[in-house]
């Protein structure tokens, strides 16, 4: 178990809510995608958070970059970057060109799909040429900026012939790679990735997640990995937050999530993992999350949870700790059993 300490803090996310609101026909709709979330980032680490689709995932990263555009606001809450010692900045009440100084050096962002970021119609040289011009043009002369994508992708393992090559002629976990290259060539100290792999066959992103292992191991940033997926952040992740209707009902060292889940929907993430050998009936969680939009009262996942009591209806559970590192949002939690 990794001790944590106040200087290894490296994001501190504190009741932090981020609505969506629309109007329709005259009537405004507030989906509340992440409400009342509190949770801290630590430097040199990978964290994963975890939850089925629609859970408020992407939300929560967008708000954690600070891209926050109409419908999408954020009503309350703080999120505090350490820049140095006990120096740190509310991302949310900086302007956008403050924020613009920031991105892609302390904090970066690898998309979904690669092909949102790749031009198709450029060679990969000159979309790495574009991305240095347009973010930090007065940084480099034209001299080093061949020099410098050269020796990043060689740093990443990545043939430099790539970078004449247009992105139709790569092939998928190529294309991945290249976008993370593109990610990560300022060295930003922590690496947003939302569901980097969901695209790729399985062998394919292996090689994708190793690449991301790779760069946490040797600049010992930190990476934030988003994914539905908890085959992926059993090889990847080494602390896990599992979300559920916009809250984090669970946040852990991975061993503990994996061996001692302790919410009911943790069980059922875990316990629907295949197993060699293992034959057992899985079963799947009943029912379908609620809507963000009108969620109900109490613990949010009380309508499909086989423990549920009269408290769970009426009574929020708030996230608390259990010990070892392992925090849990469920009235039947004390001392981390349930
Ligand atoms: N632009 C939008 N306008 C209104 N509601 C939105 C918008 N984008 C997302 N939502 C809603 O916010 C909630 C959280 O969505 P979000 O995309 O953050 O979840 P997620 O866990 O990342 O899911 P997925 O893996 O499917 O992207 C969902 O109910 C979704 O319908």
């Amino acid at each position: 178990m990794m001790s944590r300490d106040s200087k290894d803090l490296l994001v501190d996310v504190d009741n932090l809510k981020a609505y969506y609101v629309t109007r329709l026909y005259g009537i405004n709709r507030i989906v509340k995608a992440v409400d009342n979330v509190s949770f801290e980032i630590y430097k040199n680490e990978i964290l994963g958070i975890a939850g089925e689709s629609g859970c408020g995932k992407s939300t929560l990263l967008k708000v954690l970059l600070r891209i926050i555009k109409p419908p999408l606001f954020v009503y309350d809450g703080s999120v505090n970057y350490f820049l140095q010692d006990k120096e740190y900045i509310n991302i949310i009440s900086l302007g956008e060109e403050e924020i613009k100084s920031l991105r892609w050096k302390l904090m970066s962002y690898i998309p979904q799909g690669s092909m949102n970021v790749l031009n198709p119609v450029r060679k990969i040289k000159n979309t790495f040429r574009d991305f240095i011009k347009e973010h930090f043009k007065e940084e480099f002369e034209e001299v080093n900026i061949n020099k410098l994508i050269k020796e990043h992708l060689e740093s990443l393992g990545l043939p430099s012939e790539v970078l004449d090559l247009y992105p139709h002629q790569l092939s998928g976990g190529m294309k991945q790679r290249v976008t993370i290259a593109l990610s990560t060539l300022f060295k930003p100290k922590i690496i947003f990735a939302d569901e980097p792999t969901t695209a790729l066959d399985v062998i394919v992103q292996r090689g994708v997640l190793q690449l991301l292992k790779k760069i946490q191991r040797e600049e010992k940033n930190t990476i934030v990995i988003v994914s539905h997926d908890m085959g992926i952040h059993a090889y990847v992740s080494q602390r896990i937050a599992i979300m559920y209707a916009g809250k984090i009902i669970e946040i852990a060292d991975k061993r503990e999530i994996y061996t001692n889940p302790l919410h009911p929907y943790t069980k059922y993430l875990i316990n629907s993992l295949p197993r060699i050998g293992d034959k057992s009936y899985k079963a799947s969680i009943p029912g379908t999350p609620p809507s963000l939009a009108n969620p109900p009262m109490g613990c949010r996942f009380h309508e499909r949870c086989p423990e549920a009591q009269n408290v769970c209806r009426e009574q929020e559970p708030l996230l608390e700790d259990v010990g070892n590192n392992h925090k849990v949002a469920c009235h039947f939690v004390k001392g981390g059993k349930l």
